[in-house]
């Protein structure tokens, strides 16, 4: 009895080892070997444990404030340097000034963006997060990569893909006058399109040309019900175009960054009649070659600040009129009542 008993509890020991042994192995195999056909940045990007708030804890104040990266630090960039994927999308409007945030932006030490628009989310989706990530500048790990696409906002696809791409993401929608950006819609229209002949009168009886321009609410309506709204920044075109560092550093306060946007980045040029690069900022010439740019004024190129088309008072009045309804759901939506031309006006 004693032996069946002495068997008994030695076989139960080397079980209870076993056991342990295994469950360690599997430990080891399911939560800390990285699935080495998928990069922790995707990873991370999909897992709700991280997320860019993270980052806002332990933002420096301005006093405190140096910018992580180190551009002139060659030999330690070029050890960490790669592409990764945007952590934070502009997803619009178009000719609402997308490319002149993006590009000023880049300004910024720590943020890098590729120049074109890459539209993964609307037309190269099945090409994959890789695919994606490729058309990415390289950066350094404390940077943050950021895209722009305008359309993006008005695909309700395109927003849900970003969600399950990144649920934790920061979108940047800038927002303009929509009177002023039907007139830069038409001069973009007509400088795409060698055939196009419309007049301006006649493009303005297609309704649908002017609530394309005014409709803003509808479109943030989405946004809002698949992101936070602590995850959304609403910018406005004119505050761009006459005060941009002023927009600049609420991106950055709302990336949770260094304040390293310093008065001398941009110049006005008054022949472009716009806000353009401080062509002797170092930061400038680093950047140079990566932006669509009159390289010997610093300003962007003629597609940028377009003449736009006359609009007589009367018809001006008509198209405000029905503006109107739309700029109040906006104003309703965002808690924002932007300084723009509306009935009162004339
Ligand atoms: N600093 C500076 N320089 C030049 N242009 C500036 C600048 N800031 C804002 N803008 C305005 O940006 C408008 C174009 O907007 P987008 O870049 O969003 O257009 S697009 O949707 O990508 O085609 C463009 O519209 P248009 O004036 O109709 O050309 C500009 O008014």
């Amino acid at each position: 009895m004693k032996l069946i008993a002495t068997i008994l509890t030695v076989g139960a020991i080397f079980s209870i080892i076993y056991l342990l042994q295994l469950s360690t192995f599997q430990m080891g195999t399911r939560h800390y070997l990285p699935d080495p056909t998928i990069s922790t940045r995707y990873q991370l990007a999909e897992s709700p444990v991280f997320t860019i708030d993270n980052r806002n804890e332990s933002t420096p104040t301005s006093d405190q404030c140096l910018p992580r990266n180190n551009l002139t630090d060659e030999a330690a960039g070029a050890k960490l340097l790669e592409k990764r994927l945007p952590e934070c999308l502009i997803i619009g409007f178009a000719k609402c000034g997308t490319y002149a945030l993006k590009s000023f932006l880049t300004l910024h030490p720590d943020i890098v963006g590729p120049n074109q628009e890459v539209a993964f989310f609307t037309g190269y989706y099945h090409r994959g997060y890789d695919w994606y990530r490729s058309q990415m500048p390289l950066s350094l790990e404390s940077q943050i990569t950021i895209e722009k696409t305008p359309s993006y906002i008005l695909s309700l696809q395109a927003l849900w893909r970003i969600r399950k791409f990144n649920a934790s993401i920061k979108l940047i929608v800038s927002v303009r006058d929509p009177l002023i950006r039907l007139q830069s819609s038409y001069a973009h229209a007509q400088a795409a399109h060698e055939a196009f002949n419309e007049t301006f009168e006649s493009w303005l009886l297609n309704e649908d040309n002017i609530i394309r321009a005014a409709d803003y609410a509808t479109h943030i309506k989405n946004v809002f019900r698949l992101f936070q709204s602590s995850q959304v920044l609403i910018v406005q075109e004119e505050e761009l175009e006459k005060t941009p560092l002023a927009v600049l550093r609420k991106v950055e306060t709302f990336l949770g960054l260094c304040h390293a946007f310093e008065n001398d980045l941009l110049v006005f040029n008054s022949e472009k009649g716009f806000f353009c690069f401080n062509q002797t900022s170092r930061r400038y010439q680093e950047l140079e070659h990566t932006l669509t740019l009159n390289h010997k004024t610093g300003c962007f190129t003629r597609s940028k600040g377009r003449t736009h088309p006359q609009i007589d008072r009367l018809t001006m009045k008509r198209i405000v009129l029905k503006m109107s309804s739309y700029n109040e759901q906006l104003f309703a939506l965002t808690g924002i009542r932007f300084n723009w031309t509306h009935p009162g006006s004339f």
